[in-house]
Parts: C-alpha cells; structure tokens; sequence
C-alpha cells in the first residue's frame, strides 16, 4: 500500500477517539454510518460528472474525495484499505468474463 494511504488509514483509526468539533472525520463518525454512506454517495456522484466532464484535475480532485470518504466507511466498518487491496491480489490474473462465466455454475 502507498505510504499516503497507509498514514491516511493510521490517521482515520486516531481520529476514532477525537473531538468533532476540532475534527471533520471525528465529525462524520460521531454522524454514524448513514451520513458517511451519503457523503461516498455524493463523492461517487461528482466523480462521474467530473469524469464526463473530461477535466483531469477535476478528475483527480474527485476521485480524491471519493476514496477518502471510502476510506472513512471502511475504518468505520472496522476494515483496513489492505482489506481490500488482498481481495484485489487475490483476483489479480482473473479474468472478469471467466469469473462472471463461474458464477452461474
Ligand atoms: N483527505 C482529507 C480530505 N479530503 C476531503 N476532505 C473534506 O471533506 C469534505 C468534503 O466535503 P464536500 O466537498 O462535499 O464539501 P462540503 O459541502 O463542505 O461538505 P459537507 O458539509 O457536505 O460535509 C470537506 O470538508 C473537505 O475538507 C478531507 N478532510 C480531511 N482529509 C484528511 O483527513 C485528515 C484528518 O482530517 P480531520 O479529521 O479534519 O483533522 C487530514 O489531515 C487529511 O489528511
């Protein structure tokens, strides 16, 4: 994993146990699971507008937005982004239409 996402995922588990009012992710989490769900929401929404845009900062910018608000479900869940990327490893080589192809056997 890359050293921003590991110090971004560190940073989110601290942020557990911080005040709201000096935090905006200690905020969200004190908002409970539905409002960080919205905001990934509104995150993915902005994301696809900026990418039919076709600005690439705009892209860049959103996309950014998008995976920290994923990273704060996912802390909130108690699950790590290493969760996610093993799950990535362990389909790495699968092909999508062969793994679509096995789930109807
Ligand atoms: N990477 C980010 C980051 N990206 C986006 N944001 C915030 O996420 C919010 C995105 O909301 P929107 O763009 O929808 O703007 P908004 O309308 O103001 O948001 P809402 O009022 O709807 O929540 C803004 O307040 C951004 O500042 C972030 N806030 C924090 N971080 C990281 O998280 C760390 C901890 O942050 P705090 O908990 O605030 O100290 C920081 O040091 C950063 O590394």
């Amino acid at each position: 994993m890359s050293d921003v996402l590991t110090r971004l995922s560190e940073l989110l588990e601290q942020r557990k146990s911080a005040d709201p009012a000096s935090s905006y992710v200690a905020k969200l989490y004190a908002k409970g699971m539905d409002s960080i769900l919205k905001k990934v929401g509104e995150e993915a929404t902005e994301t696809v507008i900026a990418a039919k845009g076709g600005n690439k900062e705009e892209i860049i910018y959103e996309t950014a937005d998008l995976w920290f608000h994923t990273m704060i479900m996912l802390a909130k869940a108690d699950l790590k982004p290493d969760d996610v990327l093993a799950e990535l490893a362990r389909r790495e080589g699968l092909s999508g239409i062969v793994e679509k192809a096995n789930r109807s056997k």
